[in-house]
C-alpha cells in the first residue's frame, strides 16, 4: 500500500536559512529557483559549472523540509568531506560506506530503523543502496512519509556514455520504480546532451515533468596552461621553480604575509593539487617534494583509510607539511577546499570530462587559480595504448560486450577530444572547453589562458616542446610505450 501524500510547504524562509544555516549571504544565480522548485516537489535535472555551488541545492532543502534525503554519491573522499562540513555547521548528517565504524552505523541504523528519523541527510555509495537490509529500511521510512527526497550527486556516472562510469549507478533506476512519488534530483558538472538523455532514461524519470536547469561550464577565473615536455625531460624542475617563485613572492611582500596570517595560512602554503595516472608516482612525487621542503602528500585508493583521512583532513585544515596533495583521480570529483591555487596535470589524464571535473577543484572561492597540464606526445602514446589494452579485455568479456565496447569508443572520443585541446595552439582554452560541452556562447576570457596571454610564446613553446611525430611512431612501432596497467 502506498503512504498518503504529504501536503508540500510553501512557506519557508530561505534566506534566514541559507544565512544561520549555512553561513552565507546570499544566493548564487539560479541557486534559489533550483531550490523552490525541489521544495516543490518537482524531479530536477541540475548541470553547472564545477564549484557552482550544486550541493546546497539539495542540502538546504533537506534541512527546511520534512524528512530525510538520501545522497549518493560515488567517491568516499567527496562523501566525507562533505559530511564533516555539514558537521560542523551542526546540521544532523549521517554517512554509511565502508570506512563508517560499527558503534557510529549501529546508532545511525537504529535512528533509520524507527521510521522517523532525526537524521536529515544521509550519504551513501551507489553499492549501498543495492543492499537489501537498506532496501527493507527505505521502505519503512517511505511508509511513514518520511522520505523526502533522493539526490543523485555526480549524475554522469550514470551512464556509460560519460566518463566515471560506475555499474552500481544503475541499480538507481530502483528509486523510481519503487518510490515513484519521491522527487529526485540530479546533479552533475559534466553531462553531453547524449549522457544526459542517458541519465533520464536509466533512472526512469519523466522528460515532460523534469525540471532541466543547464548553466555555463566556464570557469573564467582559472587560468589554463598546457606546458609542452618530451621523454627526456624532468617537468619536476620546471614545476619546483613555479612554485618555489611562488612562496618567494608571497615571502618579500610583508602586506601579504599579515593577509595570509590572518586567514590562517602560510607563506609556503600555496594549497594544490598535482594528479597523476599512477600510484607509484603519488609516492615517489610526494616524496621528492618534501625532500625540497614542500610540504606533499599522497592520495590514492592504496593508502589504508587512516593515512588517506590524515592526509584530507591535514589538506583541508591547511597544516604544515599537508600543503600539496599528490594524488590519483581517487581524490576527484566533488572534493571543496576554497583556497587551491593551483591543479597540475602530471601528465594528460583518461577524459576531457576527467581534466575538466579535476582543475576544477582549484579557485573555489573565485580567486585567481593556475591550471598546468603537462603535456608529452609519448605520454598521448601510451595513454592511448592504455585504452587500447582495456577495450581488447572488455572484448573478451563475454557479458555485454556490445555495451561495453560502445563505452569504450566514448572514452576513445574523450580521450581524441583531451589530446586536440592540447595540440591546439589557435584558440582560447575557455572557448575549447565550453566547445567541448556543446556550448555556443562562450563567455569572455580576461587572459586568462595561455594562447590570450602570448599566442606566438605557445606556439614556439609547442614546436620546441614536443617530440617529432616522426620519433613518435618509431618508438610507437618498436614497443617502447607499453604500460602496465593505470594506477
Ligand atoms: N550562495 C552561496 N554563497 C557563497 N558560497 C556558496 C554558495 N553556494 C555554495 N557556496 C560554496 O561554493 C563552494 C562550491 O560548492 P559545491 O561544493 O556545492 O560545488 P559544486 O557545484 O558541487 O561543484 P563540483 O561539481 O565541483 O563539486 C562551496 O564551498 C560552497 O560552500
Amino acid at each position: 500500500m502506498a503512504p498518503v501524500r504529504r501536503k508540500r510547504r510553501k512557506d519557508f524562509d530561505l534566506d534566514l536559512t541559507l544565512r544561520r544555516r549555512f553561513g552565507k549571504c546570499s544566493f548564487r544565480p539560479l541557486q534559489r529557483e533550483v531550490i523552490t522548485t525541489a521544495l516543490d516537489g518537482e524531479d530536477v535535472f541540475l548541470q553547472a559549472a564545477t564549484s557552482f555551488g550544486k550541493s546546497l541545492c539539495y542540502q538546504l532543502p533537506a534541512v527546511v523540509d520534512y524528512g530525510i534525503t538520501i545522497v549518493i554519491s560515488p567517491l568516499l573522499s567527496l562523501m566525507n568531506n562533505q559530511v564533516a562540513a555539514l558537521q560542523a555547521a551542526g546540521i544532523e548528517v549521517g554517512c554509511l560506506n565502508s570506512t563508517t565504524s560499527r558503534d557510529v552505523k549501529t546508532e545511525l541504523i537504529s535512528d533509520l530503523q524507527t521510521g522517523h528519523p532525526h537524521t536529515r541527510l544521509l550519504y551513501v555509495t551507489p553499492e549501498y543502496t543495492t543492499l537489501d537490509y537498506f532496501r527493507r529500511i527505505l521502505r519503512t521510512i517511505h511508509m511513514q512519509c518520511e522520505l523526502s527526497r533522493i539526490a543523485i550527486d555526480e549524475a554522469h556516472c550514470i551512464s556509460e556514455w560519460g566518463h566515471d562510469f560506475r555499474p552500481a549507478f544503475k541499480a538507481l533506476s530502483f528509486f523510481k520504480t519503487e518510490f515513484p512519488d519521491v522527487p529526485m534530483i540530479c546533479l552533475t558538472a559534466t553531462a553531453t546532451a547524449e549522457v544526459r538523455e542517458d541519465i533520464i532514461t536509466v533512472l526512469g524519470l519523466d522528460p515532460r515533468k523534469l525540471k532541466i536547469y543547464t548553466m555555463t561550464t566556464a570557469r573564467p577565473n582559472l587560468h589554463y596552461e598546457v606546458r609542452f615536455k618530451t621523454d627526456d625531460q624532468d617537468h619536476y624542475n620546471d614545476f619546483l621553480k613555479w612554485l618555489k617563485a611562488v612562496h618567494n613572492r608571497r615571502r618579500s611582500c610583508p602586506e601579504r604575509n599579515a593577509q595570509l596570517t590572518q586567514v590562517n595560512e602560510r607563506v609556503d602554503n600555496v594549497c594544490g593539487i598535482i594528479y597523476t595516472l599512477f600510484r607509484k608516482d603519488c609516492e615517489s612525487l610526494a616524496a621528492r617534494l618534501c625532500g625540497d621542503g614542500i610540504g606533499a602528500k599522497p592520495y590514492h585508493a592504496g593508502l589504508e583509510n587512516s593515512q588517506k583521512n590524515d592526509h584530507l583532513a591535514g589538506w583541508v585544515a591547511n597544516k604544515q607539511g599537508y600543503d600539496v596533495i599528490v594524488a590519483t583521480t581517487a581524490f576527484g570529483m566533488g572534493i571543496d577546499k576554497e583556497n587551491v591555487r593551483f591543479v597540475v596535470h602530471w601528465q594528460i589524464p583518461k577524459s576531457f570530462e576527467g581534466f575538466y571535473q579535476e582543475a576544477g577543484r582549484a579557485g573555489r572561492d573565485g580567486k585567481a587559480s593556475l591550471c598546468i597540464m603537462y603535456y608529452s606526445r609519448e605520454d598521448r602514446d601510451r595513454s592511448i595504448q592504455m585504452l587500447s589494452k582495456d577495450q581488447a579485455k572488455q572484448a573478451a568479456n563475454k557479458h555485454g560486450s556490445f555495451h561495453m565496447s560502445e563505452q569504450a569508443m566514448n572514452r576513445a572520443k574523450s580521450l581524441q577530444a583531451l589530446i586536440a585541446y592540447c595540440e591546439n595552439t589557435g584558440a582560447c582554452r575557455h572557448h575549447l572547453i565550453c566547445q567541448y560541452f556543446g556550448e555556443e556562447i562562450v563567455p569572455e576570457c580576461d587572459y586568462a589562458c595561455d594562447w590570450h596571454k602570448d599566442k606566438r610564446a605557445l606556439e614556439r613553446a609547442k614546436k620546441e616542446g614536443l617530440a617529432s611525430e616522426d620519433w613518435c611512431s618509431t618508438q610507437r612501432d618498436s614497443g617502447a610505450y607499453a604500460v602496465d596497467e593505470y594506477e
